[in-house]
């Protein structure tokens, strides 16, 4: 008899514990993922470009009328290729990471011996391979080669959160101006804290609407602390204050651009004041990507756009110092195409050995939201009393911290019992980004 539908692909229950999370089971936030929040990405870029299509063929020339409706034609084949729980293809158009994603593709393939479906696989890869297979309408044409569908969302998205930053941004200013003995301690546990919740701020949750920072956040995080479900933030800040020779870099791995990049660039620029690093390193994306994440682009857009804020001054001032650490090489920014792989970490350093090396000498790995954290810890439904050093796998390039607002289900280490009261109050506190971990690993 012919299926009736997707669903009858997949099983009614809940993903079992130390499985991998996966759209195929029904009573899953991947599969609701899958099944629904997925293709409303997919439709957006479709809508946005049919909309924008004069504007882009002004942009970018005639030559991309043509293209705007392959990419459509693509997009919709694409949504109706998930949809069907078709498996899934190679990718052809000739970028750096097509023969890394075609490998993994094939190896995954031959180790299942059939190919891999939407659902039926591994949530974490079918998600990524989404957004590389969005990226991948694109690099198939000349004109769009390098368009990003989600810039305009991004752009609003720091714009409609320019209060909170300017509020953020004074106080940091008046900090690292002020003269007076400041508690350096109590300063760098805020500034995490700021970059931790900045994190709540993230486009592909709220399926691409208006998620901009409103609230005061220097208010909102002091009644925030008992909604961080694991708190290492006192390891974190050993590890910040300890004293080695050599040199001090941390790494940051980016997520979203917008408010949580703003609150994340204070809390680089307070550990270079307070000379807790002398280098830091940023880590973000090369294609677009869940929707909000940061790319190149919107790195320097946002730091531009701050130096145009001329009812903040605070904030050009703030613009022109990280200009300022940019070019004299305190601050880099990297872009490796590992980020935008399928792997989750623990194969980095097979996969990619020389980012692999690259960690060892940093003094602290800091993990930005919830796709970082998937990936730390493999993706795979684990009791939530596992240890976080557990679930990483060994993956242990150097200390490294995640900071993260709980958006799908999995999280590691709680206590015995937590998980369960946290269930009472709120029944879907592994999928909204209330709650938030802060887990640390320190060698
Ligand atoms: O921007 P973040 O924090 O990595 O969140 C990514 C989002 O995408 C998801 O992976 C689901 O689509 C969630 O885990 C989370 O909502």
């Amino acid at each position: 008899m012919a299926k009736a539908s997707v669903s009858d692909d997949c099983i009614d229950m809940v993903t079992p514990w130390n499985e991998y999370l996966s759209a195929k089971y029904k009573r899953s936030f991947a599969y609701h993922t899958v099944r629904n929040r997925l293709p409303v990405t997919v439709t957006q870029v479709i809508d946005h470009l049919s909309r924008s299509k004069e504007a882009l063929v002004q942009t970018y020339g005639e030559g991309s009328r043509e293209e705007i409706k392959q990419i459509i034609g693509y997009l919709s084949k694409l949504k109706n290729e998930m949809q069907t729980n078709k498996p899934l293809i190679s990718l052809e158009a000739n970028e750096v990471d097509a023969s890394d994603w075609n490998n993994f593709l094939n190896t995954t393939e031959e180790r299942l011996g059939r190919p891999l479906l939407w659902f039926a696989d591994v949530w974490l890869h079918i998600e990524c391979y989404l957004y590389r297979r969005i990226r991948e309408s694109f690099a198939l044409t000349k004109h769009l080669n390098q368009y990003d569908p989600f810039r305009h969302q991004k752009e609003e998205a720091f714009t409609g959160s320019l209060q909170a930053i300017s509020v953020v941004g004074s106080y940091l200013l008046k900090l690292i101006e002020s003269d007076a003995k400041i508690d350096t301690e109590q300063c760098v546990l805020q500034f995490l804290k700021l970059s931790l919740w900045g994190n709540r701020c993230d486009l592909s949750i709220s399926g691409g609407k208006d998620i901009s920072q409103v609230e005061n956040p220097l208010d909102m995080i002091s009644t925030l602390d008992e909604l961080i479900l694991v708190n290492d933030l006192q390891k974190v800040w050993s590890a910040l204050n300890s004293t080695s020779s050599g040199p001090k870099i941390i790494d940051i791995i980016f997520d979203n651009s917008g408010y949580e990049l703003f609150s994340d660039l204070c809390l680089a620029h307070l550990l270079v004041k307070l000379g807790l690093a002398n280098k830091i390193r940023f880590h973000g994306k090369r294609v677009p990507w869940f929707i909000s994440d940061v790319m190149e682009h919107d790195f320097h857009w946002l730091i531009q756009e701050m130096a145009n804020q001329t009812r903040a001054p605070c904030l050009s001032k703030l613009s022109t110092m990280w200009k300022d650490f940019l070019s004299s090489g305190t601050w880099t920014y990297l872009t490796e195409s590992f980020w935008t792989l399928p792997y989750s970490y623990d194969a980095m350093k097979q996969i990619d050995p020389e980012l692999y090396n690259s960690f060892e000498g940093s003094k602290l790995l800091i993990f930005k939201g919830d796709l970082n954290y998937r990936k730390l810890v493999g993706d795979v439904f684990w009791p939530h009393t596992e240890k976080f050093s557990v679930a990483l796998r060994g993956f242990e390039p150097a200390p490294l911290v995640t900071l993260r607002t709980i958006k799908a289900d999995v999280v590691v280490g709680l206590q015995p019992g937590q998980a369960e009261k946290v269930a009472q109050k709120d029944t879907d506190w592994l999928v909204t980004g209330k709650y938030a971990v802060v887990s640390c690993l320190v060698k």
